[in-house]
């Protein structure tokens, strides 16, 4: 569906996207995770052809990006689109009519995806009226009007309360049921675990890794991760070393990967001599993933 093939794109001598690649299967949902200024916004733009690339390029749907390839993708970028002071249903006719959509569909429309966003209730409402969550899912809306094939949703749940957060991820998983492909670009770690099936760990415009969940967890030679407190952090590595354990900090958390998986009193024999306050056992999650990935 969305083939990016070497993307380099620099501002004035800064390099924003070096040799940027990466494909997203039709049908599927694929996160795009990066700090700030890791280049996410710059590859949108490219995608949705408001930027020109220095060299590389972009296909959607086998066509090369362009005005044409526009009215097959759908964004709802990160700061909302709407306009407070009309209905959410003049919003999204006005969305509509931008896309050129005749008179029939866009009314059509317009229901389908105020219904797919939850929001038929509230269809008469003004934006300035609706809670940040409804305004969230609004901008999706606007993203969604014209039956794109792929949707980009640019950090969707970034400064929402955690019931927001659930709606919008089952509105997410409701497209992708629809076989709707989505770009997700998100700095939440478990959302990407959550609702991708591959995720892309974008640096410096680098593609660093990439793979589903289980693919990066090959990254660590970890089964899983164990945090200890203890007062005798330094005395804990060192015996962990003795055993093959490797250390890592996360925060402020001493952490060291399991190379086997072993009954916690095995993990505990292993700590023999240091004064342990506590012991906290976890899956390998993105998070220890991403840290490793990005750490240089
Ligand atoms: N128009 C511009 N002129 C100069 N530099 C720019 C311009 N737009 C972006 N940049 C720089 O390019 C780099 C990548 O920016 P981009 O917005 O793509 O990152 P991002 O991953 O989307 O970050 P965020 O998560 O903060 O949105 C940053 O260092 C940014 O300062």
């Amino acid at each position: 569906m969305l083939k990016i093939n070497k993307l380099n794109k620099s501002y004035k001598n800064r390099k924003v996207l070096q040799d940027l690649t990466l494909h997203i299967d039709s049908g599927e949902i694929y996160g795009l995770l990066g700090a700030n200024g890791a280049g996410k916004t710059t590859t949108i733009n490219i995608i949705c052809n408001l930027l020109q690339a220095d060299s590389g390029d972009v296909k959607i749907n086998n066509q090369p990006a362009s005005a044409a390839t526009k009215k097959l993708i759908g964004i709802a970028p990160q700061e909302n689109l709407l306009y407070k002071t009309l209905s959410c249903e003049e919003n999204l006719k006005f969305f509509a009519d931008i896309y050129g959509l005749d008179r029939e569909t866009r009314q059509k429309q317009v229901q389908k995806t105020l219904a797919a966003v939850n929001l038929l209730e509230r269809a008469k409402s003004t934006v300035e009226t609706l809670s940040g969550g409804m305004r969230r899912r609004l901008n999706i809306a606007v993203a969604l009007v014209h039956q794109p094939k792929l949707v980009i949703l640019d950090e969707p749940t970034t400064g929402l309360d955690i019931e927001a957060r659930y709606e919008i991820w089952e509105l997410i998983r409701q497209l992708k049921n629809q076989g709707i492909t989505i770009l997700l670009t998100t700095h939440l770690l478990d959302e990407a675990e959550r609702l991708c099936q591959r995720i892309g760990i974008l640096k410096n415009g680098q593609i660093l890794a990439e793979g589903s969940l289980a693919e990066l967890r090959n990254l660590i030679p970890a089964q899983e991760i164990v945090v200890v407190q203890t007062i005798q952090e330094q005395q804990a590595i060192a015996k962990a070393k003795e055993h093959g354990f490797t250390h890592r900090y996360y925060g402020n958390d001493l952490a060291f990967w399991l190379p086997e998986p072993l009954e916690l009193k095995e993990i505990i024999s292993r700590f023999e001599g240091i004064a342990i306050d506590s012991i906290a056992r976890q899956p390998v999650r993105l998070e220890h993933i991403y840290m490793e990935v990005t750490k240089n």
